[in-house]
């Protein structure tokens, strides 16, 4: 920011003093005037009339305390008694006045005034007369400069200067910074504010506790230099949904990989890049509501909600949709001229990541399928052994008691057969399905846009350890092994949780090799290598383990001894002798549990914290599906236009108020004709209606000709009876 270029702001008193008391960028290049906006706001100060509202007097001077928990208590509970929070008992006659028409604004003011009156005049974030941002009335601003008037409409230089496009660049404008100052809900509204105007509590605390960003500041006050707003201004678009970008969570195939992208690892071409493309509808993020900005989350006060905090974190929420967008995937059978199906399985989906089909983890070509069972509708994972030589199905009798292996660190294993579906002899095995899984070698040691190797700490590798000494315990105990311990068949699911995958497979393929051995004598030496017939499972996952440490550290004196090896480690003593019991030779798994118990403490720990989280997080998704079913049920029984002609929905028919009803919860109107949107308001209203409350409140009919007072009791009964007669004509 030049001070040259902002000259013209030096006599504009600075907007964060008035709204928050302060500018924190005062001597950081703030070009507003301090000095002037200080004095404004001591002769405010000390006028005597100068009513403010702070949200901890607003409770105190009601007598009433409503905790943080409020808005999610009266969301939790359906029955009377739980929702006392609800009900003033002594307000049934203060009904709520719907005003489909423009209040006068004095009136919202004293209202509030009456309820507040003893609140102190020091809170200056909350004061009534700070002024709101209203990008259309510009004339709130001519306190602030003489010259506000005068401020040239911005007109974008791809829209021709053409005067009556200038409402709806206003509107678009005004759009575009309405969200930013409805992120903030007071939760601690007393339950007996239900006489004043929701639309007016609603909006004067959006408008009073929220924060005007800088960029608002400039845009409303940089008037004199047209140009410079008009290079400030383009950057601020309005979100249009239709319009909006949409956001494609994978890269497109024309994405510039990164350098290190594996050398195995062929960038994505034709067929591959098909699939990276095959969503025609990716999940637009956009639509739902964004997390506030991080200056609103960090004055936020105790008492204090955003929008974001009635629903399931963002960050899970796309996680979890991503997930659901990667199980829906799908492509057309004759573009990768995949079969139509295999046994009871179809819609065949390639899920590897590695298209590099050339490398034989088991001797065989071997690819990954997502594919839908016919028999139960669920998502299975099939992997494909390309032409393996089986004569005869009684080389597949292990997997009968692999199929018995029921474990949280094993991909359960559902189907093993053998298929002419793809033109070969293709061993086909079903596996569960976890969308979005990588393995841990695609994890930790190989780059994808968007997402670049994990680094391997202690932590998590104690964490692999445990987890793969649960997956041992429960083979072994099934006289299996598992064998070698490949980086790339354990697969993580979930934050930290891995599986094991592509189980039985090494058991059905020795099988096959005995077998044509048996057939063949002069294969016998080509059976397995030693390696994968070692059946001490312990030092099978003690290489793994320290197949992962070892990138870890810079080897000063590179060598094969594991002993070795582990004494140049950069890890602590415990994990070390933890290491070296793997490689004893009379080493016993009852043993190993009991050196790495407190280990596994502490993932217990873990675990069952990240359980509670999941469960209250359910439990307030388990809320708002309640209200999404209540919405459906009034939205079943309003407005059918069969029942347009029916007597019970006109003027003077008993059905009548639930139309009214809905205009008073959805359709409100604030002070100047503007919409309300007001989440709270929707939240509140059909939590007392489900909860049928001895509340009244006054429904007028848009034209004000029809005024009815009415509980949220009768009312509820009303939309019941109502419901049941639409089903009984079912
Ligand atoms: N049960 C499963 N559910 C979901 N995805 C899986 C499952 N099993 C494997 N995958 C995924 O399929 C992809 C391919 O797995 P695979 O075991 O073939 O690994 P790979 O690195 O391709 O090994 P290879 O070189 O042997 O083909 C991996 O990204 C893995 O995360």
């Amino acid at each position: 920011m030049s001070s040259s270029q902002y000259d013209w702001a030096k006599n504009i008193p600075c907007r964060n003093v008035q709204i928050h008391g302060f500018c924190k960028f005062e001597h950081k290049g703030c070009s507003y005037n301090h000095e002037l906006a200080k004095e404004n706001e001591q002769k405010k100060d000390s006028s005597p009339i100068s009513p403010t509202i702070s949200s901890t007097t607003t409770n105190a001077a009601l007598g009433k305390s409503v905790s943080p928990s409020a808005l999610l208590a009266s969301l939790n509970n359906n029955n009377n008694s739980a929702n006392s929070s609800l009900i003033d008992p002594n307000n049934a006659s203060k009904a709520p006045i719907f005003k489909p028409t423009l209040l006068k604004q004095q009136t919202s003011i004293n209202s509030i005034n009456s309820n507040f009156g003893s609140s102190t005049p020091d809170n200056k974030k909350f004061k009534i007369d700070s002024p709101a941002f209203t990008p259309i009335s510009l004339s709130k601003f001519s306190t602030l400069s003489p010259s506000v008037d005068q401020i040239p409409t911005f007109i974008p230089s791809t829209i021709s200067n053409n005067s009556t496009e200038q409402p709806q660049l206003q509107s678009q404008l005004q759009q575009s910074q309405q969200p930013q100052l409805q992120y903030q809900i007071n939760s601690n509204l007393p339950s007996n504010t239900s006489n004043i105007p929701a639309t007016t509590i609603s909006s004067t605390l959006n408008n009073l506790s929220t924060p005007l960003p800088n960029t608002l500041n400039e845009t409303s006050s940089g008037l004199d230099d047209f140009n410079s707003l008009r290079t400030s201004l383009p950057t601020t678009k309005s979100f249009n949904p239709m319009t909006a970008p949409i956001f494609t969570p994978k890269p497109s195939g024309n994405d510039i990989l990164p350098n290190n992208f594996s050398n195995n690892i062929q960038p994505p071409t034709g067929e591959e890049l098909f699939y990276q493309n095959t969503n025609l509808y990716p999940v637009n993020f956009l639509l739902y509501a964004p997390p506030p900005p991080p200056h609103v989350n960090l004055n936020k006060k105790q008492n204090e909600r955003t929008v974001d905090d009635l629903f399931i974190n963002n960050q899970l929420r796309q996680y979890l949709q991503l997930k659901n967008e990667e199980s829906l995937k799908s492509i057309s059978n004759n573009e990768l001229d995949l079969p139509l199906h295999v046994g009871t399985y179809h819609s065949l989906y390639p899920i590897d990541h590695n298209y590099d089909y050339n490398t034989k983890s088991f001797g065989y070509t071997s690819i990954v399928y997502k594919c839908m069972s016919n028999d139960d509708g669920k998502l299975y994972t099939m992997r494909r052994l390309k032409n393996v030589p089986i004569t005869t199905p009684s080389v597949l009798k292990s997997f009968k008691q692999w199929k018995k292996v029921d474990c949280a660190n094993c991909v359960k294993i559902y189907d093993v057969f053998t298929t002419r579906a793809f033109n070969d002899n293709s061993l086909i095995l079903i596996y569960d399905y976890y969308p979005m899984s990588m393995t841990l070698l695609e994890n930790h040691f190989m780059s994808f846009p968007g997402k670049n190797p994990e680094l391997i700490t202690e932590d998590i590798l104690w964490n692999y350890t445990i987890q793969l000494l649960n997956a041992i315990t429960e083979i072994n105990k099934l006289g299996l092994n598992i064998g070698k311990l490949d980086s790339s068949k354990i697969i993580i699911t979930n934050k930290g949780r891995i599986r094991l995958s592509a189980l039985a497979i090494k058991d059905i393929l020795r099988d096959v090799k005995k077998k044509n051995a048996s057939n063949d004598p002069s294969s016998l030496g080509i059976l397995d290598d030693e390696s994968d017939l070692n059946s001490n499972d312990l030092l099978n996952l003690g290489e793994l383990i320290l197949f992962l440490a070892k990138s870890t550290t810079f080897m000063q004196n590179p060598t094969e001894d594991p002993y070795e090896i582990i004494s140049q480690l950069k890890f602590t003593n415990v994990f070390k002798k933890m290491l070296i019991y793997l490689f004893a030779k009379d080493a016993t798994i009852e043993k190993f549990q009991e050196l790495v118990a407190p280990m596994i403490l502490k993932l217990t720990n873990g675990l069952q914290n990240s359980c509670d989280t999941f469960e209250s997080t359910l439990m307030s998704e388990l809320e708002n599906a309640r209200l999404v079913r209540l919405i459906s049920k009034l939205d079943f029984i309003s407005e059918r236009p069969e029942m347009v002609k029916d007597g019970s929905w006109s003027e003077t028919g008993e059905r009548y108020p639930i139309k009214l009803f809905k205009d008073y919860v959805f359709h409100q109107v604030d002070e100047n004709g503007k919409p309300v949107v007001d989440l709270t308001h929707v939240i509140n209203c059909l939590n007392k209606l489900d909860a049928g409350v001895d509340e009244n409140l006054l429904l007028v009919s848009p034209d004000e000709m029809t005024c009815l007072i009415m509980s949220y009791k009768d009312l509820k009964d009303l939309i019941n009876r109502s419901f049941l007669s639409l089903i009984a004509k079912n």
